[in-house]
């Protein structure tokens, strides 16, 4: 997968990526990172990239032409189809199921503002599809960006070992993951729980099950809107619940 990020700065991105699954996924060559400023395509000797705001008001905002001709580069250097993706306070949510959706495509390009903002008409023009990373508004649209490069490059094909790609499934059906324990056993922290230890598969993939429901339904109720929960887990859910009230 090929991502082309167009910002003012392109190295935050590049810094944000470059270890541990995503660093690791670039090397194996999973995902190429590609940064481009549109500095490099502004006019004059101060290569202007923003201007005032028609209608006054505080802030600057990003120039269509110096996005443009920077796009533009951007489609040059690679014939495989872009989708332009603008990081917003103003996009859609972004989800799982949307993540697992982007990580199949050939190519995205990631559009970081900054100021208030980028010029309409090039957002009109240009741009497939606004997302926003959480109801928050940050100085520039690169750590969403960079929220969205982490999460698809864990998703490509040869990027999490083993146990990584069990855990995402885990959480892929829509539950809280459940709580994960290692050494030591006993620990003043607390100790692990004893159905962890026992080998017993069945009643530890139970106890997992049952430990996402409780969680799910304590903590992010919405999740389990509209769900039909089946009897099993209705049972484990009630169960769980149960024996946190004892
Ligand atoms: N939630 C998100 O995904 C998210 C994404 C970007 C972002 N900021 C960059 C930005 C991009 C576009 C428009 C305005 C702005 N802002 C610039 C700074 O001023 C506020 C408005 N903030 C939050």
């Amino acid at each position: 997968m090929r991502i082309d990020v167009v910002s003012l700065f392109p190295e935050e991105v590049d810094r944000c990526t470059a270890f541990g699954v995503t660093g690791r996924a670039r090397e194996r060559g999973l995902l190429q990172l590609h940064g481009w400023n549109p500095r490099e395509y502004a006019d004059g000797n101060y290569r202007k990239t923003d201007d005032r705001t028609f209608g006054g008001g505080p802030g600057m905002v990003m120039l269509v032409e110096p996005l443009r001709r920077c796009l533009a580069a951007v489609r040059q250097a690679d014939p495989t189809p872009v989708h332009v993706v603008y990081l917003s306070p103003q996009g859609r949510r972004l989800e799982q199921k949307r993540v697992r959706e982007l990580a199949a495509m050939p190519r995205l390009v990631l559009l970081c503002g900054r100021y208030e903002g980028i010029d309409e008409r090039l957002v009109q023009a240009e741009v497939d599809e606004e997302l926003s990373i959480g109801d928050y508004v940050l100085s520039g649209g690169e750590l969403a960006a960079a929220v969205v490069v982490d999460a698809v490059a864990r998703l490509q094909d040869g990027a999490l070992n083993d146990a990584g790609s069990a855990a995402q499934d885990s959480f892929e059906d829509g539950l809280l993951d459940c709580p994960h324990y290692s050494h030591p056993v006993e620990h003043a922290y607390g100790t692990v729980p004893e159905v962890l230890r026992s080998g017993n598969h069945a009643a530890i993939a139970r106890w997992r099950r049952q430990q996402a429901l409780v969680r799910t339904w304590l903590r992010r109720p919405d999740l389990l809107q509209g769900r039909e929960l089946s009897k099993v887990d209705r049972k484990l859910l009630e169960e769980g619940l149960r024996a946190l009230e004892q």
